[in-house]
């Protein structure tokens, strides 16, 4: 982002990012409580009067995006039960609505196998070579662009994400990890909205979505 602040402690619409994506979060009725990954020297979130909600828990994060999702699997398993279902969201999604996180609770509660949230990609996909050639046209017909939050029960989760780090995988979501554990993962229809804020630019459109959000998004 170019930024001295850290990417979700920027304001957008009012609010900081990590305050946008705990609201939706808690303001989704089947989400019992909340665990968030702070970095070590996080000085800024004791200031946030919403993180003082009794359902949320804070754990120490870790270098990658897999060690802190880890940390806090590992935290929650000390309080929950490994059938119990969780969902792992990026504080950099402000723009998810509460209706999103019930949709994709739902979907997945009713087939029983993990999913996550997800959009078909629209544009036409080249695949390059090192020097920046189109090599080929990629079929994007069964092509999707991964978001968050992605949801799956607890104990196969902590086991898969356990399993990649002992194989030395990179995994940049949960779905893999889960995938990599031979797992099913359903994809659900998510929003544009959810967007995750990774240039300037996506401030000023995440900001456009979040103020014009519609009470059936907020629930
Ligand atoms: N060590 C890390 C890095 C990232 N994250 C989480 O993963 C999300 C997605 O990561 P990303 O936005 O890619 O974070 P960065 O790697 O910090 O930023 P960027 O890719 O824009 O450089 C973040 O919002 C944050 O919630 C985390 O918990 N621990
Ligand atoms: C989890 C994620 O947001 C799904 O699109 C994404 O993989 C995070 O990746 P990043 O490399 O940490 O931005």
């Amino acid at each position: 982002m170019g930024s001295d602040t850290p990417k979700q402690y920027l304001q957008v619409a009012g609010s900081t990012l990590l305050e946008h994506s705990v609201r939706a979060l808690l303001a989704a009725p089947s989400v019992s409580s909340l665990t968030i990954a702070l970095h070590p020297d996080d000085t800024r979130a004791q200031s946030l009067a919403l993180l003082d909600d009794a359902r949320i828990h804070t754990v120490v994060g870790g270098d990658e995006r897999a060690d802190s999702v880890l940390a806090a699997l590992q935290d929650l398993s000390a309080r929950a039960a490994p059938d119990d279902w969780v969902l792992v969201h990026d504080a950099a999604r402000p723009g998810l609505a509460p209706a999103d996180v019930e949709r994709l609770i739902a979907a997945v509660t009713s087939t029983g196998n993990g999913g996550i949230l997800a959009e078909p990609v629209v544009d036409t996909v080249k695949r390059s070579d090192a020097a920046g050639h189109v090599l080929t046209t990629l079929d994007r017909t069964q092509l999707w662009r991964a978001q968050t939050p992605q949801m799956f029960s607890l104990g196969a989760l902590l086991q898969a994400m356990e399993n990649a780090r002992e194989a030395g995988l990179t995994v940049t979501d949960e779905a893999s990890a889960m995938e990599y554990a031979g797992h099913r993962v359903a994809l659900i229809q998510g929003a544009a909205a959810n967007l995750k804020v990774t240039v300037p630019a996506d401030l000023a459109l995440v900001a456009w979505y979040l103020e014009r959000r519609t009470d059936e998004e907020i629930l």
